[in-house]
């Protein structure tokens, strides 16, 4: 069956991503990049666009951002706001996994997914799913080891997740099987980008086509950055 998709389709998952308020979002970016939205908006659109061709239909968005919604919308995701309540990324997930349970309750698996992961390829992607497969919760933890970049949880766990500093050991706490606990594979699905440093890591493996122009068009205030910090 032609599926469109080389990993076939993934239509019992549904992932979940979040992104701040634009104007707020990658503050520790502030004086490093010129344009910090637009950067923002670019790799989350190459995190989209890497898990879209990993075959994942169900793919949920958690935004109070209109440039973020107007973008979801037109790519056709699910987009919820959050803008209304009194919210963090962890309260944002939960409100995005709710909604994905509500657009299909054949779910088996939800993917709660950093919006910044601009390296990630939809090969790492498929991979780190088809390793999550046997467990209720599973995590693979960012390029320090420190922080998550995703959890997937069979559909049917609902307690908090505990992004945010120290997350990937807290993962584990609450029962999530590391998928790579030595770091040695899935680069790119590993790299979230919050620091210049961060942001050269992704670009030495190769970033989508978003964020790609994005530093194109940026190269020598992104250089002048790097060499002044
Ligand atoms: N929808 C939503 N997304 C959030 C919220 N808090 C954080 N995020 C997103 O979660 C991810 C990690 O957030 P943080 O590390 O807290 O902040 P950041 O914007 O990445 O970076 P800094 O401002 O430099 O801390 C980013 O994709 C954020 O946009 C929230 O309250 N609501
Ligand atoms: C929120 C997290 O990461 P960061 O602050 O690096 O985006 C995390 O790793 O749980």
């Amino acid at each position: 069956m032609e599926t469109g998709s080389p990993y076939g389709r993934m239509p019992a998952i549904a992932v979940v991503l979040a992104v701040k308020e634009l104007a707020n979002a990658k503050t520790r970016l502030t004086d490093a990049v010129p344009d910090r939205e637009k950067l923002v908006l670019a790799m989350f659109a190459d995190t989209v666009d890497a898990v879209r061709a990993a075959g994942v239909e169900h793919v949920v968005v958690v935004s109070p951002d209109a440039d973020v919604a107007a973008w979801a919308r037109h790519h056709r995701l699910i987009h919820i706001s959050d803008a209304e309540r009194d919210s963090s990324l962890n309260a944002a997930f939960a409100l995005g996994a709710d909604a994905a349970r509500t657009t299909d309750r054949q779910l088996v698996s939800i993917v709660l997914l950093q919006a910044d992961i601009p390296a990630v390829r939809p090969a790492e992607f498929a991979a780190a799913i088809a390793a999550a497969r046997p467990y209720p919760r599973a995590v693979v933890a960012d390029r320090d080891g420190t922080g998550t970049t995703m959890l997937v949880r069979q559909a049917h766990i609902t307690e908090d997740s505990s992004f945010g500093p120290g997350s990937a050991a807290a993962h584990r706490n609450a029962g999530a099987v590391d998928l790579d606990p030595l770091g040695q594979n899935w680069p790119g699905l590993r790299t979230d980008v919050d620091t210049l440093a961060d942001l050269a890591a992704a670009a030495e493996l190769g970033v989508g086509e978003h964020t790609s122009k994005w530093i194109q068009a940026r190269r020598s205030a992104v250089a002048r950055a790097r060499d002044a910090s």
